[in-house]
């Protein structure tokens, strides 16, 4: 699949910077302040008992700053941090010697931590609860089981939906914290201080302009960020100011709410094929050429979150703001005030 210019997922033309936009420790960390102020107490707890953190699990939207989480609560913690992710360890092996490299203290940070396979996460639970780790030598009728001792660790696991995650699994861990989209403000100071960091002139109107087409997403606000720096320097001759940021995305297709044309398509599709719904996910899904899974996970939670899109028992139904969002008519008939 081409790359989105919007997807909350990591590009190539991310990486070198996704690194570098990074902040390491807590208090650069901008926004999401429920989970960061209960972080920071457990890590301080942690530290002045000289115990190892309680396993984490950090689950949602791509983007949102779980890898960069992690790295964080390792730097507070003041230990090394081990990253690997669930498809990424294939054998029971794998997991079995990365345990046993770990120093006590360390952080394993496992992303996509729904992924892993059903041998591999039965290591993980006795490693998880006891530190320990059970393994078989021989074959046949003379095998026997014994027990290593590992380091007291915290596991960090990432997922974007803490639903897929098994419940043995889910129950391991001590701390769930779930990110949630950035605010527009948050976003502004996220996109600052990557503008400061990269050295591109902006004021605040321009940040403001990028943040609220950033769909939530630091990440995204990061990319649209560079690609803005582009239209600028080329364009503009200078300092990003709202009037350039706008131009810019307008050139790059992004509307004022940060919807891109797959978005438009869809909220399109629903309304004019399906008369602006109730229409199931798999209806909608092969009337609009994608997969399901695709439009769940993708499109949707975005759709969702600025309120164009509703989830019903009956199936999907554009609301009256996706109407106007995309300067259609409203919708004929009194089925739509029943609705909400
Ligand atoms: N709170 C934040 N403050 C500043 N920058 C942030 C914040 N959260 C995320 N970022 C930036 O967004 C980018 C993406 O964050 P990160 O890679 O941690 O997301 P993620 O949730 O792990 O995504 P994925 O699910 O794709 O792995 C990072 O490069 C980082 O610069
Ligand atoms: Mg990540």
């Amino acid at each position: 699949m081409e790359e989105r210019l919007l997807s909350a997922a990591l590009h190539v033309e991310d990486g070198e910077s996704d690194f570098s936009l990074r902040p390491r420790r807590l208090a650069d960390f901008i926004g999401q302040g429920k989970v960061k102020e209960s972080i920071a107490i457990f890590i301080r707890a942690a530290l002045e008992r000289k115990e190892a953190l309680d396993h984490v699990l950090l689950f949602g939207p791509p983007g949102l700053g779980k890898t960069t989480l992690a790295g964080i609560i390792a730097s507070e913690l003041g230990v090394a941090i081990r990253v690997t992710s669930g498809p990424a360890i294939e054998r029971p092996g794998d997991l079995a010697a990365i345990l046993t490299n770990l120093a006590p203290g360390d952080v394993l940070f496992i992303d996509e931590i729904h992924r892993l396979s059903r041998p591999v996460e039965e290591i993980l639970y006795p490693a998880m609860e006891d530190f320990a780790l059970d393994i078989v030598i021989g074959k046949g009728p003379g095998a026997r089981s014994i027990r290593l001792d590992l380091p007291r660790f915290t596991l960090i696991g990432a997922t974007t939906r803490a639903g897929l995650l098994t419940s043995p699994l889910r129950d391991r861990f001590g701390v769930i914290s779930r990110l949630e989209y950035y605010r527009v403000d948050e976003l502004v100071q996220i996109i600052m201080r990557a503008a400061h960091i990269l050295g591109v002139p902006i004021d605040g109107d321009g940040a403001e302009e990028i943040a609220r087409r950033s769909r939530g997403t630091p990440r995204v606000g990061n990319r649209l960020l560079k690609r803005v720096r582009d239209y600028a320097q080329v364009k503009a001759a200078g300092i990003i100011t709202r009037a350039v940021a706008a131009e810019a995305l307008h050139f790059l297709e992004v509307d004022p709410l940060g919807l891109d044309q797959t978005d438009r398509r869809l909220l399109q599709i629903i309304i004019e094929k399906f008369r602006g719904g109730p229409v199931g996910l798999e209806t909608l899904a092969a009337a609009a050429g994608e997969e399901a899974g695709t439009l769940e996970d993708v499109f949707e939670p975005y759709l969702m979150q600025v309120g164009l899109l509703v989830r019903t028992p009956r199936g999907r139904v554009a609301t009256p703001a996706a109407y106007r969002h995309l300067g259609l008519p409203a919708k004929q008939g009194g089925q739509q005030a029943t609705l909400w």
